[in-house]
């Protein structure tokens, strides 16, 4: 968690969120040592019908009181209005996990009953993390991200990209406009934004791609499916060497024109505005909180 005045107290990395089906007992064991900073225990899209039971129950079986090191921990239930959704949820908020995530919210009127709900059956102590999925979810993002309860906005673009019935080219041009409306809504209250995952799993070159990507649209990470993806989507969305030595050295020449009545500084043969101050602290404190909490290499070779 965070201490810095310029994020959210509840802040923590989420640069990295692996996607793990619950019904299959060795990826369970298996994210136990990954360096993920969030886990999604998957009980929707990566379950079959027939498996449903046994993700729930496995849930309850091979989480509870094992130690996941630094990694979050987030259920993802069926929809409401599915067979599932009551079940899941009522067993979610049993558990010992952070957060519950809510898939396919396409309005604030859906997500806050998914909350009522979540609330009444005992998870008010759990983050709410809310799947946007769909064009009505992208166009209703501004009222979805306003609810206060909710913390963090996960887009789900496989689903959007089939809904939007584009082809997905690795630019990703045809999702822009989504992702960026998304991305406004959740800043525009302070909230977690989360990009969708690369499927291409051989294809490292373009998912790397993809997380930079992600990263200059401003997002705060990126989900995975797989634990081949975990180290260089870590790596894309941690601060590097370069970038912290800028920060403060910017730091310190607005320190310097203030001391001297100025408000605007110039470093390297630039206008450094006040405004560029919050940009240097907020990668210093992402990456002193990452360093805090977790285990990954960082401050790598400069880039
Ligand atoms: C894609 C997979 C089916 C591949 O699985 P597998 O064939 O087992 O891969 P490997 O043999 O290469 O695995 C190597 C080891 O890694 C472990 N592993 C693999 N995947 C995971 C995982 N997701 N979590 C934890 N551990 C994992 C294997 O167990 C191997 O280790 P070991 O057992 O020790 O040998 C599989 O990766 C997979 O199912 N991935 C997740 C898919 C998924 O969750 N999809 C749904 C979420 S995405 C989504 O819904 C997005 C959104 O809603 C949208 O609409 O866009
Ligand atoms: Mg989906």
């Amino acid at each position: 968690m965070s201490t810095h005045p310029l994020l959210p107290s509840n802040y923590r990395p989420r640069r990295t969120m692996l996607y793990v089906p619950a019904h299959i007992h060795r990826h369970i064991e298996k994210s136990q040592g990954l360096d993920a900073d969030s886990i999604i225990f998957d009980q929707q899209e990566s379950v079959p019908p027939q498996q449903k039971e046994q993700a729930r129950e496995n849930l309850q079986t091979m989480i509870q009181g094992v130690d996941f090191g630094h990694s979050e921990k987030v259920v993802r239930i069926n929809p409401l209005n599915s067979p599932w959704g009551f079940d899941d949820l009522a067993a979610a908020c049993q558990l010992d996990i952070d957060a519950v995530m809510f898939p396919r919210i396409e309005s604030a009127e859906q997500l806050e009953e998914n909350i009522y709900h979540l609330d009444r059956l005992g998870g008010k102590h759990l983050k709410v993390m809310a799947n946007i999925e769909s064009p009505l979810g992208v166009l209703n993002a501004k009222e979805i991200a306003a609810n206060d309860r909710l913390d963090v906005i996960v887009l789900g673009t496989t689903d959007l990209s089939n809904e939007l019935k584009l082809n997905l080219t690795p630019d990703r041009s045809g999702l822009l406009t989504s992702l960026s409306l998304v991305i406004l809504a959740a800043r525009a209250y302070k909230k977690c934004v989360i990009d969708g995952p690369h499927f291409d799993l051989k294809d490292i070159e373009a998912c790397e791609y993809s997380c930079r990507q992600a990263r200059d649209l401003g997002f705060d990470g990126k989900t995975v499916i797989h634990p081949i993806q975990l180290n260089y989507t870590n790596d894309a969305f941690t601060p590097k060497r370069d970038e912290i030595n800028k920060a403060k050295r910017i730091l310190a020449a607005i320190e310097e024109a203030n001391k001297a009545d100025r408000s605007m500084a110039v470093l390297d043969d630039r206008l450094i505005e006040p405004s560029l101050s919050e940009w240097a602290e907020r990668v210093l404190s992402v990456y002193e909180t990452v360093h805090k909490i977790g285990q990954s290499e960082l401050c790598g070779p400069e880039k």
